[in-house]
């Protein structure tokens, strides 16, 4: 929902920046890398270890280069496959990291199965998510639809997690529901998408194993 509706009020924010980048000849590969390497420091740094206010922050200052480098390389005219397969493998990390960090942080320190188990979900059900829609595109279809798409995820688990760690009870098992529920709402409605598409396909696409 935040891709459809905030994605284009958010590129225009970091567009200075982008800009910026660009000029300083950087390129929107080297902030994917060092984006992800980012979040993923941040998540498996401090969440295992229960600081989940200082994890957030962290991973709330790199994570906005996911937004910063698909600008930069439409701004540069370097937008690319390469680039294109790289920002959206790298996403997978980075989820893989935030949601697995928490869920450490359940099982170990913070003594709570519930915790430890949604975020397990949430982390399988996030990369079917992604999974779908990617297999989808390689077959020839879209499924960019769904409640809970990545920024969806991302705004939920960090907005918590940043409560959680500063006391605020409960909020972290709503938001681990939340997208434990979304996400799997969201493959459905993939499905149904990818479904409708795929058995209005002639004969011979139809057909077709990729
Ligand atoms: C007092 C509490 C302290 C807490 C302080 C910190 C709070 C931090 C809160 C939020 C910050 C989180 C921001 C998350 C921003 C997410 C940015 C992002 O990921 O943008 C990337 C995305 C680009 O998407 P792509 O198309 O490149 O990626 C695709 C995606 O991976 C697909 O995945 P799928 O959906 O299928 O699972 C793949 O399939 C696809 O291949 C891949 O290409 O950009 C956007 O989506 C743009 C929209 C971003 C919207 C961000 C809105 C953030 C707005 C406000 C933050 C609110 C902060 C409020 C704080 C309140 C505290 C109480
Ligand atoms: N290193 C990169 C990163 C991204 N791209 C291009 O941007 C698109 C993604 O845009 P976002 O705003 O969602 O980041 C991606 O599909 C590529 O076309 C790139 O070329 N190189
Ligand atoms: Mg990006
Ligand atoms: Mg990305």
């Amino acid at each position: 929902m935040l891709n459809k509706y905030a994605r284009v009020a958010i590129a225009r924010v970091m567009t200075p920046l982008a800009r910026l980048l660009v000029r300083a000849g950087i390129s929107p590969d080297i902030v994917t890398l060092l984006g992800t390497l980012g979040v993923c420091a941040g998540a498996l740094g401090f969440f295992p270890r229960g600081e989940l206010f200082w994890g957030t922050i962290v991973i709330t200052c790199f994570v906005f280069s996911d937004v910063v480098d698909g600008t930069m390389a439409r701004l540069s005219g370097r937008s690319s496959v390469w680039g294109a397969w790289l920002d959206s493998s790298t996403d997978r990390a980075g989820d893989a990291a935030i949601f697995g960090g928490i869920a450490v942080w359940g099982a170990h320190g913070g003594h709570d199965d519930w915790v430890a188990g949604l975020a397990l979900y949430g982390l399988v059900a996030g990369s079917l998510v992604s999974y779908v829609k990617a297999r989808a595109e390689g077959l020839g279809m879209r499924a960019n639809v769904g409640i809970m798409e990545r920024s969806d995820r991302l705004v939920t688990i960090l907005v918590a997690a940043g409560l959680d760690g500063l006391g605020v009870p409960y909020v972290l098992a709503i938001a681990l529901w939340a997208v434990a529920i979304g996400a799997t709402l969201t493959v459905v409605q993939r499905t149904i998408l990818v479904r409708s598409q795929a058995i209005a396909l002639p004969g011979a696409d139809a057909e077709r194993a990729v």
